[in-house]
């Protein structure tokens, strides 16, 4: 009895030890699963939220700022009205691609532009691109001189990280405004790995543009950004960039202007060409103290003779800086094509057209006066 009892109870004991290591087991595997669970939820929040690139917004206003009386005024609305706060919680998708910052650096109309706010932006671009918690900046814009904005930036900015300029056609308060996809595109471009060292981007319309290259085309239309003849350089597609080309020009992080010591830039103004053109513009410039004339002349760059021509030789001998440029837009401005600039001491502008080949000769005249050198950084950027 006592042997069988004792067998019946030794079973019992190697089910008990079979059954409670069995628990065990089940515990450890629950266990592992559930750290599983955790470790792959937490990869997610991390895809989520402190993965994401850190995209600085800085706001300057236009029309991506702007309202209008009612939600069909697309002509005749007021620019920059709107505050970064509110053009952000427009979008708040940009949740989902970036971790997203504003900042109001300034508040106007693209058209009231000028060289104090380029010195003021182009410093804290570069200020804050010098941080390691900033991966990119988007800048919100008015589109008249956005071409302008970009390629200063382009040429002064210290740094190999995406800076996109974006804006809008229709005011925030229009039926189908554009300024909310233009933005989530852009802090999506400004935090991609593809926009490094691309230069300074325009991204408007669902395309991507090189600052050097790209002029507003159209008064009013949303796909008024192009670059004709020399083209995009990609698309946005599906919360992705799309490059199929790039500027060969330098830029950025290797251009030799630097305008962290500087409050002010040259004087440079443009003179318009155009049939039955006289001398006037050329002479009131210089009379108001230019360092520099850009001649957008007709064609591919020529001057005006007897009635321009001259006045520019006598710019010229009074140390100011001509560049041929041309009002066409597009193609080459050759050296000694349309005048014999050897002769003039002239400069010309390449493919620039007048408006970008001012800002690069401000920029050049903050280094020299020497036309050769001159000439050497419009065939360079
Ligand atoms: N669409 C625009 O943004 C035009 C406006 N006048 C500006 O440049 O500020």
């Amino acid at each position: 009895m006592l042997s069988e009892t004792g067998r019946i109870d030794e079973g019992f004991q190697e089910r008990d030890v079979k059954m409670w290591q069995l628990r065990v087991r089940h515990q450890i595997m629950a266990t592992v699963s559930l750290l599983f669970a955790l470790l792959i939820s937490l990869e997610a929040a991390n895809a989520r939220g402190p993965g994401l690139p850190n995209v600085m917004v800085l706001a300057t206003g236009g029309t991506i700022a702007g309202s209008g009386a009612s939600s069909t005024t697309v002509v005749g609305y007021t620019a920059a009205t709107v505050g970064i706060e509110t053009l952000l919680n427009a979008v708040p998708e940009l949740k989902t691609v970036a971790n997203v910052k504003g900042e109001q650096v300034f508040q106007i109309a693209s058209e009231n532009m000028n060289n104090d706010y380029w010195l003021k932006l182009a410093k804290r671009v570069n200020t804050l691109l010098a941080q390691d918690d900033v991966d990119g900046i988007v800048i919100t814009h008015g589109t008249d001189t956005i071409e302008e904005t970009s390629y200063f930036l382009n040429l002064v900015v210290k740094s190999r990280k995406p800076v996109v300029i974006v804006g809008a056609m229709r005011p925030s308060t229009a039926i189908s405004a554009d300024g909310p996809i233009n933005l989530f595109n852009a802090v999506i471009l400004a935090g991609s790995d593809e926009a490094v060292g691309k230069g300074v981007l325009v991204a408007l319309n669902d395309q991507i543009n090189a600052a050097r290259d790209v002029t507003k085309n159209n008064t009013s239309t949303a796909d008024t950004f192009r670059t004709p003849e020399l083209g995009f350089l990609g698309y946005m597609q599906g919360n992705k960039p799309y490059f199929y080309r790039q500027s060969t020009r330098r830029h950025t992080a290797d251009s030799e202007f630097d305008i962290s010591n500087l409050d002010a830039l040259p004087q440079v103004d443009i003179v318009y060409g155009y049939a039955n053109m006289n001398r006037v513009a050329v002479d009131a410039f210089v009379a108001a103290g230019a360092k520099g004339i850009v001649h957008a002349g007709v064609g591919d760059g020529s001057l005006a003779r007897p009635a321009v021509e001259p006045a520019l030789d006598e710019a010229r001998k009074k140390g100011v800086v001509i560049v041929r440029s041309s009002r066409v837009g597009n193609g080459i401005v050759a050296r000694n094509g349309e005048a014999k600039d050897d002769e003039h001491d002239f400069v010309v502008s390449d493919t620039l057209n007048p408006q970008k080949a001012r800002i690069l000769l401000m920029l050049a005249l903050t280094k020299t006066t020497d036309t050769k050198e001159i000439q050497r950084m419009f065939f360079t950027y």
